[in-house]
């Protein structure tokens, strides 16, 4: 069987946006939901270094942070029924993005700047990327984000949204696309 194979029941379900727009937070919401194992790719990092995300980028580099988010998302994408939280900077590399489109269902969490800056407190120590920079830098890093992660299969506009809200939505759109595509017989 070939990976074009794989039925949509079956496929992951992935996460992608910006730093801080809840790619963690709604993904083992909608793991929860689906019954499904939940795997957030900065954690599975971590837990490989025995670091943080941060230590990692202090010590070994940001290059070397970019090689193992490959090889970890490469390796989760190869399993079925995965749930899976991309870190905010994974679809800068083209072959995460294509692999991620070819074997996973694909949804983009999108928040504005002006919800998004409501945040930042809760993410500047954490998130390497954002550190040392001024609110205009983060602000124009934000928006040039944005085209890294237009290709996608499903966008959901998270800024009026609870996180309960958006999970249900987001469960009930894959069930939908299930029994659309997918019917049981
Ligand atoms: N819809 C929401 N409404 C209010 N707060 C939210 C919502 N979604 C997420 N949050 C909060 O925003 C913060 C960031 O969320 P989370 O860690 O899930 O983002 P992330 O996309 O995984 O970030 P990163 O790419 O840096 O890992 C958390 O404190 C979370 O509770
Ligand atoms: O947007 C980014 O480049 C990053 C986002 C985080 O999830 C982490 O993967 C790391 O801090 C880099
Ligand atoms: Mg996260």
């Amino acid at each position: 069987m070939t990976i074009k194979d794989i039925p949509l029941r079956e496929k992951c379900i992935i996460f992608i946006g910006f730093m801080g727009v809840g790619k963690t937070t709604i993904g083992s919401e909608v793991a929860k939901k689906l019954y499904r194992d939940f795997y957030d790719v900065d954690v599975e990092i971590e837990k490989k270094y025995g670091m943080s995300v941060k230590e990692i980028f202090n010590t070994f580099g940001e290059e070397e942070f970019r090689k193992k988010e490959k090889e970890m998302i490469f390796k989760l994408c190869e399993q079925r029924l995965n749930i899976i939280s991309l870190g905010g900077g994974a679809f800068l590399q083209s072959e995460i993005k294509e692999r991620c489109l070819k074997d996973g269902i694909v949804f983009f969490l999108d928040l504005s700047w002006d919800s998004w800056k409501d945040r930042i407190s809760m993410l500047i120590d954490s998130r390497p990327i954002l550190q040392g920079r001024t609110l205009e830098e983060i602000e124009d890093l934000f928006h040039s984000r944005q085209k890294i992660y237009s290709l996608h299969h499903s966008r959901v506009e998270t800024d009026a949204l609870e996180i309960e809200e958006i999970a249900n939505y987001i469960v009930d759109s894959i069930k939908l696309a299930w029994d659309l595509y997918e019917p049981h017989k």
